[in-house]
């Protein structure tokens, strides 16, 4: 009953208020994370099954409510979510305000630039990704090709996005899957020679798409670290992505476009690094934008999709080497790491 369907969630359907917000501060974030125990008891006990999707990436959590998570879960389900890119959980009956609660939980809330939010006002905060009949068939595939579609979010602010959470309210019976991509696992598949070049190179983060669109804060741009380190695991993650990394800077223009297309080629390509999550509505996906990228698929019009997105700020991103000197510890390479998380050398996963 498509009619009733969006009644039901007419509130959250998109709009593009012209109104106009400060440029971002730089605000704290707690590494929540950092107080979970390691072993993570506290969430995996709770849950009816815990399935692994791939080796790389993508866990799939059952009978966990999402509303009814102590904080010592949540600590600890930030540190699934650091270990496994991206975390999934069904029949979440959560709404629109629990889901930013959660949100804040892991990081003052961003708000987006120029995408939508919901049409009921004081939902700022919230990402509306919403699809229908009535729009071009060709979505986003006529602007982008498939490769520039994968992207993590918002990398051209000083403090891109950490543990960012989205609920599918209503989808199509097939078709609209996202894929996610380990920046960890595309790390870890380079060269140590190409790996310790690119640790010692930064990035130019810029939005294309604010130029098209009216933007309610002056666009940003960012430099940031080529490979970063997750505060949390200590483990290192390229970070670039086609959506928003442009050049490499100080290096020539020729150099940087041949190194971001290998990469970009990589990771939108290279099975070993992706998952592919099938949506039902009530569907959740919770991923660390710090260390994955991703891209929907468009391929359902004209059914109807609609998901809201809760953001919430990471740190800004640390090198190599502002990592080391921070914490005296040193950043590794997640594949050299096995032994440290209690894995067996047999074991194919890296929870
Ligand atoms: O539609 C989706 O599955 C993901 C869209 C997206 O890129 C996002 O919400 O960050
Ligand atoms: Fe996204």
């Amino acid at each position: 009953m498509p009619g009733l369907t969006s009644h039901k969630f007419s509130q959250y359907k998109p709009t593009f208020p012209q109104v106009t917000w400060p440029p971002l501060e730089e605000v704290p974030v707690i590494q929540r994370g950092q107080s979970a125990d390691i072993r993570k008891n506290a969430l995996l006990s709770a849950a009816d099954k815990v399935s692994h999707l791939s080796s790389a990436l993508g866990t799939e959590i059952s009978g966990i409510d999402l509303r009814k998570l102590s904080n010592e879960q949540k600590d600890e389900l930030a540190l699934l979510v650091a270990q496994r890119g991206v975390v999934y959980f069904r029949n979440q009956d959560l709404n629109v305000h629990e889901q930013l609660d959660l949100g804040r939980y892991f990081g003052p809330l961003h708000k987006h630039t120029s995408a939508a939010i919901p049409a009921r006002p004081g939902l700022e905060e919230v990402n509306v990704v919403y699809h229908d009949g009535t729009m071009p068939k060709d979505g986003y595939n006529s602007f982008f090709s498939t490769e520039q579609l994968w992207h993590s979010d918002c990398t051209y602010e000083l403090q891109p996005p950490g543990i960012t959470s989205l609920k599918l309210l209503v989808g199509p019976q097939f078709g609209g899957d996202t894929l996610w991509s380990s920046s960890y696992a595309l790390y870890s598949s380079l060269s140590p020679g190409l790996q310790t070049y690119l640790e010692g190179l930064k990035a130019l983060h810029e939005d294309p798409e604010s130029e098209k669109k009216f933007t309610r804060r002056p666009p940003a741009e960012t430099v940031h670290p080529v490979v970063r380190v997750h505060p949390v695991t200590g483990w290192k993650s390229l970070f670039v992505n086609p959506g928003f990394t442009s050049r490499i800077v100080g290096i020539p223009k020729a150099e940087s476009d041949c190194i971001l297309a290998f990469l970009y080629s990589q990771l939108s390509s290279n099975p070993e690094f992706q998952v592919r999550f099938r949506w039902e509505p009530n569907s959740v996906a919770i991923w660390d934008n710090r260390i994955v990228t991703h891209s929907a698929i468009y391929d359902y019009w004209p059914a109807t999709r609609h998901a809201l997105r809760v953001t919430p700020h990471g740190e800004k991103p640390l090198s190599v080497d502002e990592y080391e000197a921070k914490t005296g510890k040193t950043a590794i390479d997640r594949l050299n790491d096995r032994e440290h998380w209690g894995l067996d050398s047999k074991s194919p996963t890296y929870l």
